[in-house]
């Protein structure tokens, strides 16, 4: 594949994401105009929840909408269901499509499961007809068997997709890890996606890790209903092949 076609794929894939400290309506609404303005309009913007009304706004003459997704627990996966829950009711309240919650794993890996199944069975009974994306924080777990742990208990809890990383923490997505969740969430048999996400920032890393995507779950799986990147700085690269304002290589490793 072409790095323009590869780029071209990568960007409808895209959570076009701001969830920087200092976001605010200006930056939101610059956000919007850039999620549609694209040679390809992405999968979804990913924004504080208090910026979901403002991109509600932005998005209404819109002539192909990105999703609207946010985050609850965010980013540091409390415990405390019933404040995450008052959050998902009042970003789904405020339009958002998609919920990203963050799974408590600071609880989980200290050996408290039931809480952490129980914050994403609460949250998912409040998701009708919308899409849960449970964040596992995989860069801050001890080794892979903990990935392996979290993905399939977010799974059987019922997350429609499992994600990475927030960005906030010092290691973020890899490709081991990812490739550990696709192993995960093919053998549950369940219709569930993958999000790598954090520190995900050039053509190369993008093709890694659908390259991944493809090898274990098949070419032609990887659609936005099934596979997003999050990343706030993938945008204008891609834009940048595509357009041919810049080069980018096009293979990563194997994982
Ligand atoms: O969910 C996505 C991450 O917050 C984005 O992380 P990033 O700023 O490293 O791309």
């Amino acid at each position: 594949m072409s790095d323009k076609a590869m780029a071209e794929r990568a960007l409808a894939l895209l959570d076009l994401t701001d969830l920087s400290e200092n976001a605010d309506e200006a930056g939101t609404l610059a956000l919007c105009r850039r999620a549609t303005a694209g040679p390809v309009t992405v999968a979804a913007i990913c924004i504080w929840p208090h910026f979901i009304g403002t991109a509600r706004t932005a998005f209404a003459t819109a002539e192909v909408v990105p999703r609207i997704a946010t985050v609850v627990n965010f980013p540091a996966g409390g415990t405390d269901i019933a404040t995450v829950a008052a959050e998902t009711q009042a970003a789904l309240a405020a339009g958002a499509d998609e919920i990203d919650l963050v799974l408590p794993w600071r609880a989980l890996l200290a050996g408290d499961m039931a809480t952490a199944q129980a914050m994403v069975v609460r949250i998912k009974v409040l998701c009708v007809g919308k899409r849960l994306k449970v964040i596992l924080e995989t860069g801050e777990y001890p080794d892979l068997d903990a990935v392996r742990a979290a993905s399939d208990l977010a799974i059987a809890a019922g997350a429609d997709f499992i994600k990475t990383s927030t960005g906030k923490t010092a290691n973020s997505a890899s490709p081991e890890a990812a490739r550990t969740m696709l192993d995960v969430l093919k053998a549950s048999g369940r219709p569930v996606g993958l999000k790598p996400s954090g520190g995900i920032r050039s053509l190369s890393d993008a093709s890694l890790y659908l390259g991944l995507a493809d090898e274990i779950m098949g070419p032609g799986w990887a659609r936005p209903e099934t596979f997003r990147f999050g990343a706030s700085g993938l945008h204008q690269v891609l834009v940048d092949v595509i357009t041919g304002s810049a080069g980018g290589t096009k293979t990563g490793g194997t994982y």
